[in-house]
């Protein structure tokens, strides 16, 4: 018999195709309330669960889910995984990365453009009926093209970043990681720089790392006060990278120049945050991987992913905290 899966999210209908010729697939009915205690229902007989890491794969939702064998996520990310208790139970967790790296490169080029040139700001002026004339240097932005751009996290996304800061904006890159990619250093021209002197010298900082117990928290009050007072702040990771509380502050105490976010602490963002109020933070709903194109080819590679990891049937990409 076919395996037992639950789907939380419509899919496009050649991925929910593919699921049903390999599994017997349960879904949301519509208009169900989307939250633990209906999901642990489904999740009782199931063996394989496709996600879109809406909600935290927690021990206790694992303890609800005794048959499960495969949980494939549909985003690179994987901080909501629980790994040691997926770990102590031999559950095989999937993830997409690569299809989505160019389109996520792409809004971050968007977020730097939008707040170095502030785009947003100044769309705002002109539909407030504010663009009186010529307004001179009221309205100046900053270049992005030969400036210094220092990346924290030179993993898959940020060498695509990296690609168009070089060739389309001549940017003098550096970068902090983990572990030296001397290569792509050389291929690229990248600098290696602690992350100290990163902040210190770079006109725009951009935030690329996973989210994992060593990265909470990794940029707040002391890093935001070494980087320079025109910087720009990017963060394209997770929210809970940063300390959100620590950002308000330098940028309503005139420590850096702007940010541009696409994740938050808690999303959405709560209509009464400070950064609803601030002009100098350019902001979009955590839609880095959002089009169609390649949300389409991520949800095949997840649902791929799923099936291949649960029937043995190829590749699949597991999460290397759980690659065996
Ligand atoms: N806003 C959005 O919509 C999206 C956000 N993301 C976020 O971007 C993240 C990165 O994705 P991707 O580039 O594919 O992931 P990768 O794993 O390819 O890159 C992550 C990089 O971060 C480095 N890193 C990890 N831990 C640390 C640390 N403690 N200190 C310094 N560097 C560290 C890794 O180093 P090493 O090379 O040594 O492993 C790696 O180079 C995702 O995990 C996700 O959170 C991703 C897609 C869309
Ligand atoms: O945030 C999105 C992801 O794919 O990770």
């Amino acid at each position: 018999m076919k395996p037992l899966i639950f789907v939380d999210r419509r899919l496009p209908s050649n991925v929910q195709y593919y699921l049903e010729e390999h599994c017997r697939v349960l879904t949301w009915k519509p208009d169900e309330q989307r939250e633990e205690t209906k999901l642990k229902e489904y999740l009782a007989e199931a063996e394989g669960y496709f996600t879109s890491g809406a909600m935290k794969v927690s021990d206790e939702l694992l303890n609800a889910a005794p048959k499960l064998k495969v949980i494939s996520t549909m985003s690179v990310g994987y901080n909501h995984f629980d790994i040691a208790a997926m770990r102590s139970r031999g559950i095989i967790g999937t993830h997409t990365p690569y299809v989505l790296d160019d389109t996520v490169a792409d809004l971050i080029m968007g977020l730097m453009l939008t707040s170095a040139r502030r785009i947003s700001e100044l769309d705002r002026l002109i539909r407030n009926k504010q663009w009186k004339g010529n307004e001179g240097r009221k309205l100046f932005g900053l270049d992005v093209h030969h400036r210094k751009l220092g990346i924290i996290g030179m993993g898959r996304i940020g060498e695509v970043v990296a690609k168009r800061a070089k060739y389309g904006f001549d940017m003098d890159i550096s970068y902090y990681n983990r572990s030296r990619k001397p290569q792509l250093e050389e291929q690229l021209g990248l600098t290696y720089k602690s992350l100290e002197q990163l902040l210190a010298d770079s006109d725009f900082v951009l935030l690329l790392t996973p989210l994992t117990p060593e990265t909470k928290g990794l940029i707040g009050a002391k890093q935001f006060s070494l980087m320079k007072q025109s910087a720009i702040f990017i963060n394209a990771s997770r929210g809970a990278t940063i300390d959100e509380q620590a950002l308000v502050e330098a940028l309503q105490n005139g420590q850096i120049a702007g940010a541009g976010l696409d994740v938050f602490i808690k999303e959405p963002l709560p209509l009464e945050h400070p950064f609803m109020e601030m002009e100098q933070v350019v902001m979009t709903p955590h839609i880095g991987s959002a089009t169609e194109a390649t949300r389409d080819d991520m949800a095949m590679l997840a649902a791929r992913n799923l099936v291949h990891a649960l029937l043995d049937l190829g590749e699949a990409h597991i999460v290397p905290e759980l690659a065996r």
